[in-house]
Protein backbone atom coordinates (compact mmCIF):
# COMPACT_ATOMS: atom_id res chain seq x y z
CA UNK A 1 0.00 0.00 0.00
CA UNK A 2 1.02 3.32 -0.97
CA UNK A 3 -0.20 6.82 -0.09
CA UNK A 4 0.70 10.12 -2.91
CA UNK A 5 1.36 13.51 -1.50
CA UNK A 6 1.24 16.64 -3.29
CA UNK A 7 2.54 19.43 -1.68
CA UNK A 8 1.54 22.87 -2.80
CA UNK A 9 2.46 21.80 -6.41
CA UNK A 10 2.42 24.02 -9.67
CA UNK A 11 2.98 24.06 -12.83
CA UNK A 12 3.69 26.84 -15.27
CA UNK A 13 4.28 26.98 -18.93
CA UNK A 14 5.49 30.67 -19.68
CA UNK A 15 2.09 32.70 -18.87
CA UNK A 16 -0.32 29.51 -18.64
CA UNK A 17 -0.43 28.29 -15.32
CA UNK A 18 -1.76 24.96 -15.66
CA UNK A 19 -1.54 23.75 -12.12
CA UNK A 20 -1.63 26.40 -9.56
CA UNK A 21 -0.86 25.29 -5.86
CA UNK A 22 -2.53 21.68 -5.36
CA UNK A 23 -2.05 19.81 -2.18
CA UNK A 24 -3.76 16.53 -1.90
CA UNK A 25 -3.21 13.36 -0.50
CA UNK A 26 -4.25 9.98 -2.30
CA UNK A 27 -4.23 6.78 -0.03
CA UNK A 28 -5.70 3.05 -1.39
CA UNK A 29 -8.68 2.71 -3.22
CA UNK A 30 -9.90 4.45 -6.24
CA UNK A 31 -10.11 8.23 -6.53
CA UNK A 32 -11.25 10.24 -9.34
CA UNK A 33 -9.62 13.64 -11.00
CA UNK A 34 -12.73 15.91 -11.97
CA UNK A 35 -12.25 18.90 -14.09
CA UNK A 36 -13.07 20.19 -17.57
CA UNK A 37 -10.96 20.35 -20.42
CA UNK A 38 -7.96 22.17 -20.20
CA UNK A 39 -8.40 22.13 -16.24
CA UNK A 40 -4.83 20.80 -15.47
CA UNK A 41 -5.53 16.73 -15.22
CA UNK A 42 -2.78 15.52 -17.38
CA UNK A 43 -0.20 18.02 -16.47
CA UNK A 44 -0.91 16.99 -12.55
CA UNK A 45 -1.03 13.31 -13.40
CA UNK A 46 2.64 13.73 -15.49
CA UNK A 47 3.77 15.17 -12.49
CA UNK A 48 2.43 12.68 -10.35
CA UNK A 49 4.25 10.09 -11.88
CA UNK A 50 7.44 11.71 -12.57
CA UNK A 51 7.53 12.67 -16.13
CA UNK A 52 7.58 16.53 -15.37
CA UNK A 53 9.36 18.63 -13.07
CA UNK A 54 6.66 20.59 -10.78
CA UNK A 55 7.61 24.54 -11.23
CA UNK A 56 6.68 24.45 -7.62
CA UNK A 57 5.98 22.12 -4.54
CA UNK A 58 6.77 18.15 -4.61
CA UNK A 59 5.05 15.17 -5.07
CA UNK A 60 5.86 12.56 -3.29
CA UNK A 61 5.22 9.03 -3.04
CA UNK A 62 5.92 6.83 0.64
CA UNK A 63 8.04 9.94 1.29
CA UNK A 64 9.77 9.99 -1.28
CA UNK A 65 9.50 12.64 -4.42
CA UNK A 66 8.70 11.68 -7.85
CA UNK A 67 10.94 13.56 -10.27
CA UNK A 68 14.39 12.54 -11.19
CA UNK A 69 13.94 8.96 -8.85
CA UNK A 70 13.54 6.01 -11.14
CA UNK A 71 13.27 4.15 -8.23
CA UNK A 72 9.89 5.13 -7.83
CA UNK A 73 9.09 3.52 -11.05
CA UNK A 74 8.75 -0.06 -9.08
CA UNK A 75 6.13 1.29 -7.43
CA UNK A 76 3.93 3.30 -9.95
CA UNK A 77 1.67 2.60 -13.17
CA UNK A 78 0.54 5.46 -15.65
CA UNK A 79 -1.67 4.95 -18.83
CA UNK A 80 -1.42 7.84 -20.69
CA UNK A 81 -4.14 9.60 -22.33
CA UNK A 82 -3.30 9.00 -26.19
CA UNK A 83 -3.07 5.56 -27.33
CA UNK A 84 0.45 4.27 -28.47
CA UNK A 85 0.42 0.51 -29.17
CA UNK A 86 2.16 -0.80 -32.58
CA UNK A 87 -0.65 -2.23 -33.70
CA UNK A 88 1.49 -5.19 -35.03
CA UNK A 89 2.32 -6.38 -31.58
CA UNK A 90 -0.24 -9.28 -30.14
CA UNK A 91 -1.26 -8.08 -26.96
CA UNK A 92 1.29 -10.41 -25.07
CA UNK A 93 3.98 -9.03 -26.70
CA UNK A 94 3.26 -5.46 -26.11
CA UNK A 95 2.73 -6.34 -21.92
CA UNK A 96 6.05 -8.84 -22.36
CA UNK A 97 7.85 -5.90 -23.87
CA UNK A 98 6.64 -3.66 -20.56
CA UNK A 99 7.70 -6.28 -18.35
CA UNK A 100 11.46 -6.14 -19.87
CA UNK A 101 11.43 -2.58 -19.93
CA UNK A 102 11.06 -3.29 -15.89
CA UNK A 103 13.32 -5.91 -15.61
CA UNK A 104 11.70 -8.12 -14.51
CA UNK A 105 13.25 -11.75 -13.44
CA UNK A 106 10.43 -13.54 -14.78
CA UNK A 107 9.15 -11.74 -17.61
CA UNK A 108 6.43 -14.23 -18.98
CA UNK A 109 5.30 -15.02 -15.78
CA UNK A 110 4.26 -11.14 -14.91
CA UNK A 111 2.94 -10.88 -18.62
CA UNK A 112 0.51 -13.65 -17.68
CA UNK A 113 -0.49 -12.59 -14.13
CA UNK A 114 -1.37 -8.67 -15.39
CA UNK A 115 -3.50 -10.28 -18.72
CA UNK A 116 -5.52 -12.49 -16.51
CA UNK A 117 -5.98 -9.36 -14.05
CA UNK A 118 -7.12 -7.47 -16.82
CA UNK A 119 -9.25 -10.55 -18.20
CA UNK A 120 -7.77 -10.67 -21.68
CA UNK A 121 -6.02 -14.22 -21.85
CA UNK A 122 -8.22 -15.33 -24.31
CA UNK A 123 -7.06 -12.84 -26.86
CA UNK A 124 -3.60 -11.82 -25.83
CA UNK A 125 -1.76 -13.80 -28.72
CA UNK A 126 -3.79 -11.89 -31.14
CA UNK A 127 -2.31 -8.30 -33.18
CA UNK A 128 -3.70 -4.90 -31.07
CA UNK A 129 -4.94 -3.81 -34.03
CA UNK A 130 -7.63 -6.38 -34.20
CA UNK A 131 -8.49 -5.32 -30.67
CA UNK A 132 -11.75 -2.92 -29.93
CA UNK A 133 -10.86 0.15 -28.15
CA UNK A 134 -11.91 -1.25 -24.97
CA UNK A 135 -8.93 -4.27 -25.15
CA UNK A 136 -6.24 -2.08 -26.67
CA UNK A 137 -7.35 0.26 -23.42
CA UNK A 138 -7.35 -3.06 -21.18
CA UNK A 139 -3.83 -4.37 -22.30
CA UNK A 140 -2.59 -1.29 -21.61
CA UNK A 141 -3.72 -1.21 -18.43
CA UNK A 142 -1.79 -4.70 -17.80
CA UNK A 143 1.61 -3.29 -19.21
CA UNK A 144 1.24 -0.64 -16.41
CA UNK A 145 0.37 -3.36 -14.13
CA UNK A 146 2.89 -5.58 -15.04
CA UNK A 147 5.49 -4.71 -12.67
CA UNK A 148 2.38 -5.00 -9.72
CA UNK A 149 3.08 -1.66 -8.95
CA UNK A 150 1.05 -0.45 -5.60
CA UNK A 151 0.15 3.19 -7.79
CA UNK A 152 -1.84 3.37 -10.92
CA UNK A 153 -2.37 6.87 -12.65
CA UNK A 154 -4.75 6.96 -15.36
CA UNK A 155 -5.60 9.51 -17.56
CA UNK A 156 -9.13 9.59 -19.32
CA UNK A 157 -9.25 5.79 -19.41
CA UNK A 158 -12.94 5.82 -20.18
CA UNK A 159 -12.93 8.32 -23.33
CA UNK A 160 -13.97 6.89 -26.56
CA UNK A 161 -15.23 3.60 -25.25
CA UNK A 162 -19.36 2.01 -25.85
CA UNK A 163 -21.26 1.87 -22.59
CA UNK A 164 -20.14 -2.06 -22.14
CA UNK A 165 -16.67 -1.65 -22.07
CA UNK A 166 -17.06 1.19 -19.93
CA UNK A 167 -18.82 -0.93 -17.40
CA UNK A 168 -15.83 -3.52 -17.36
CA UNK A 169 -13.12 -1.09 -16.95
CA UNK A 170 -15.03 0.29 -14.05
CA UNK A 171 -15.29 -3.29 -13.09
CA UNK A 172 -11.59 -3.39 -13.28
CA UNK A 173 -10.96 -0.28 -11.14
CA UNK A 174 -13.17 -1.43 -8.60
CA UNK A 175 -11.02 -4.75 -8.63
CA UNK A 176 -7.54 -2.85 -8.26
CA UNK A 177 -8.93 -0.33 -5.88
CA UNK A 178 -10.07 -3.12 -3.65
CA UNK A 179 -6.47 -4.91 -3.74
CA UNK A 180 -4.97 -1.95 -1.66
CA UNK A 181 -3.75 -0.05 -4.57
CA UNK A 182 -4.07 3.62 -4.85
CA UNK A 183 -5.95 4.47 -8.08
CA UNK A 184 -6.39 7.64 -9.60
CA UNK A 185 -7.94 8.54 -12.99
CA UNK A 186 -9.12 11.64 -14.58
CA UNK A 187 -12.36 12.73 -16.40
CA UNK A 188 -14.53 15.69 -17.09
CA UNK A 189 -17.27 13.37 -16.81
CA UNK A 190 -18.93 13.37 -13.68
CA UNK A 191 -20.91 10.33 -13.68
CA UNK A 192 -18.07 8.33 -14.72
CA UNK A 193 -16.42 9.06 -11.71
CA UNK A 194 -19.98 8.50 -9.50
CA UNK A 195 -19.66 4.90 -10.80
CA UNK A 196 -16.02 4.42 -9.71
CA UNK A 197 -15.09 6.23 -6.98
CA UNK A 198 -16.12 7.04 -3.68
CA UNK A 199 -13.52 9.86 -3.49
CA UNK A 200 -13.31 12.70 -5.79
CA UNK A 201 -10.63 15.29 -6.30
CA UNK A 202 -12.16 18.49 -8.27
CA UNK A 203 -10.10 20.55 -10.39
CA UNK A 204 -10.76 23.68 -12.42
CA UNK A 205 -8.33 26.07 -13.97
CA UNK A 206 -5.32 24.28 -11.84
CA UNK A 207 -6.90 24.87 -8.76
CA UNK A 208 -7.92 21.97 -6.43
CA UNK A 209 -11.77 23.26 -6.06
CA UNK A 210 -13.01 20.56 -3.89
CA UNK A 211 -12.08 17.07 -2.24
CA UNK A 212 -13.22 14.48 -0.58
CA UNK A 213 -16.18 12.11 -0.64
CA UNK A 214 -18.39 12.14 -3.68
CA UNK A 215 -22.04 12.81 -2.60
CA UNK A 216 -20.43 15.27 0.07
CA UNK A 217 -19.13 16.87 -3.76
CA UNK A 218 -22.63 16.28 -5.03
CA UNK A 219 -24.46 17.58 -2.61
CA UNK A 220 -22.51 20.54 -3.14
CA UNK A 221 -22.72 20.92 -6.83
CA UNK A 222 -26.65 20.21 -5.97
CA UNK A 223 -27.49 22.26 -3.25
CA UNK A 224 -26.87 25.60 -4.93
CA UNK A 225 -28.93 28.23 -6.57
CA UNK A 226 -30.37 26.39 -10.13
CA UNK A 227 -32.64 27.76 -13.24
CA UNK A 228 -35.43 25.71 -14.90
CA UNK A 229 -37.32 25.89 -18.08
CA UNK A 230 -41.05 24.53 -17.29
CA UNK A 231 -43.64 24.46 -19.63
CA UNK A 232 -47.23 22.94 -18.53
CA UNK A 233 -50.92 22.42 -18.97
CA UNK A 234 -51.36 26.28 -17.37
CA UNK A 235 -48.51 27.87 -16.77
CA UNK A 236 -50.12 31.12 -15.12
CA UNK A 237 -51.75 29.16 -12.21
CA UNK A 238 -48.56 27.24 -11.77
CA UNK A 239 -46.38 30.43 -11.46
CA UNK A 240 -48.69 31.52 -8.85
CA UNK A 241 -48.48 28.23 -6.78
CA UNK A 242 -44.46 28.43 -6.96
CA UNK A 243 -44.29 32.17 -5.89
CA UNK A 244 -45.25 30.61 -2.60
CA UNK A 245 -42.85 28.15 -2.07
CA UNK A 246 -40.00 28.35 -0.23
CA UNK A 247 -38.12 26.37 -2.86
CA UNK A 248 -38.46 29.05 -5.08
CA UNK A 249 -36.72 32.65 -5.19
CA UNK A 250 -37.76 34.05 -8.19
CA UNK A 251 -40.88 32.98 -11.49
CA UNK A 252 -40.66 34.44 -14.90
CA UNK A 253 -43.60 34.31 -16.88
CA UNK A 254 -42.81 34.02 -20.66
CA UNK A 255 -45.06 33.14 -23.87
CA UNK A 256 -42.53 30.03 -24.06
CA UNK A 257 -43.13 28.86 -20.27
CA UNK A 258 -41.72 29.53 -16.94
CA UNK A 259 -38.23 30.27 -16.11
CA UNK A 260 -37.83 29.48 -12.15
CA UNK A 261 -35.29 30.51 -9.98
CA UNK A 262 -34.47 27.52 -7.18
CA UNK A 263 -32.97 28.22 -4.31
CA UNK A 264 -31.76 24.56 -3.97
CA UNK A 265 -32.17 21.98 -6.73
CA UNK A 266 -33.30 19.03 -4.36
CA UNK A 267 -35.90 20.55 -2.26
CA UNK A 268 -37.22 22.26 -5.49
CA UNK A 269 -37.40 19.14 -7.89
CA UNK A 270 -39.39 17.76 -4.44
CA UNK A 271 -41.45 20.11 -3.89
CA UNK A 272 -42.57 20.73 -8.02
CA UNK A 273 -44.20 17.72 -8.32
CA UNK A 274 -46.51 18.16 -4.98
CA UNK A 275 -47.34 21.68 -5.94
CA UNK A 276 -48.57 20.89 -9.61
CA UNK A 277 -50.74 17.68 -8.31
CA UNK A 278 -52.24 20.16 -6.02
CA UNK A 279 -52.97 22.59 -8.34
CA UNK A 280 -53.89 20.61 -11.16
CA UNK A 281 -51.88 21.23 -13.74
CA UNK A 282 -49.63 19.15 -15.44
CA UNK A 283 -45.87 19.41 -16.17
CA UNK A 284 -45.04 18.89 -19.97
CA UNK A 285 -41.42 19.37 -19.73
CA UNK A 286 -38.78 20.48 -17.15
CA UNK A 287 -35.11 21.60 -18.12
CA UNK A 288 -32.46 22.70 -15.95
CA UNK A 289 -30.61 25.60 -17.90
CA UNK A 290 -27.61 26.03 -16.37
CA UNK A 291 -26.70 22.10 -15.90
CA UNK A 292 -23.67 22.40 -17.77
CA UNK A 293 -20.56 20.93 -15.98
CA UNK A 294 -18.75 24.17 -16.82
CA UNK A 295 -21.51 26.29 -14.51
CA UNK A 296 -20.77 23.43 -11.69
CA UNK A 297 -17.27 23.94 -12.15
CA UNK A 298 -17.49 27.61 -11.28
CA UNK A 299 -20.01 26.97 -8.49
CA UNK A 300 -17.77 24.93 -6.29
CA UNK A 301 -14.62 27.25 -7.01
CA UNK A 302 -16.63 30.40 -5.71
CA UNK A 303 -18.44 28.32 -2.71
N1 LIG B 1 3.40 21.66 -23.09
C1 LIG B 1 2.58 22.67 -22.88
N2 LIG B 1 2.91 23.94 -23.26
C2 LIG B 1 2.09 24.99 -23.03
N3 LIG B 1 0.91 24.90 -22.41
C3 LIG B 1 0.50 23.67 -22.01
C4 LIG B 1 1.30 22.51 -22.22
N4 LIG B 1 0.64 21.43 -21.71
C5 LIG B 1 -0.51 21.91 -21.21
N5 LIG B 1 -0.61 23.25 -21.37
C6 LIG B 1 -1.73 24.11 -20.92
O1 LIG B 1 -1.94 23.87 -19.55
C7 LIG B 1 -3.33 23.82 -19.23
C8 LIG B 1 -3.70 22.48 -18.61
O2 LIG B 1 -3.57 21.45 -19.58
P1 LIG B 1 -3.79 19.90 -19.26
O3 LIG B 1 -3.56 19.14 -20.52
O4 LIG B 1 -3.00 19.53 -18.07
O5 LIG B 1 -5.34 19.88 -18.87
P2 LIG B 1 -6.36 18.66 -18.83
O6 LIG B 1 -7.25 18.93 -17.66
O7 LIG B 1 -5.63 17.39 -18.86
O8 LIG B 1 -7.17 18.89 -20.14
P3 LIG B 1 -7.59 17.84 -21.25
O9 LIG B 1 -8.55 16.93 -20.61
O10 LIG B 1 -8.19 18.73 -22.30
O11 LIG B 1 -6.29 17.19 -21.70
C9 LIG B 1 -4.04 24.13 -20.54
O12 LIG B 1 -4.31 25.50 -20.56
C10 LIG B 1 -3.03 23.75 -21.58
O13 LIG B 1 -3.25 24.50 -22.77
Amino acid sequence: MSDLDLRGVSRWYGNVVAVNDVTMTLGPGVTGLLGPNGAGKTTLLHMMAGFLAPSRGEVLIDGDATWRNPAIYRKLGLVNEREAVYGFLSGKEFVRASAKLHGLPDADAATRRAIELVEMTDAQDRRMDTYSKGMRQRMRVAAALVHDPAVLLLDEPFNGMDPRQRMHMMDLLHRLGAQGRTVLFSSHILEEVEQVSGTVQVIVAGRLAASGDYRTIRRLMTHRPHVFAIRSSDDRRLAVALMASDSVAGVTLGKDGLTVHAGDYGTFTRALPRIALDEGVRVRQLIPSDESLESVFSYLVSA
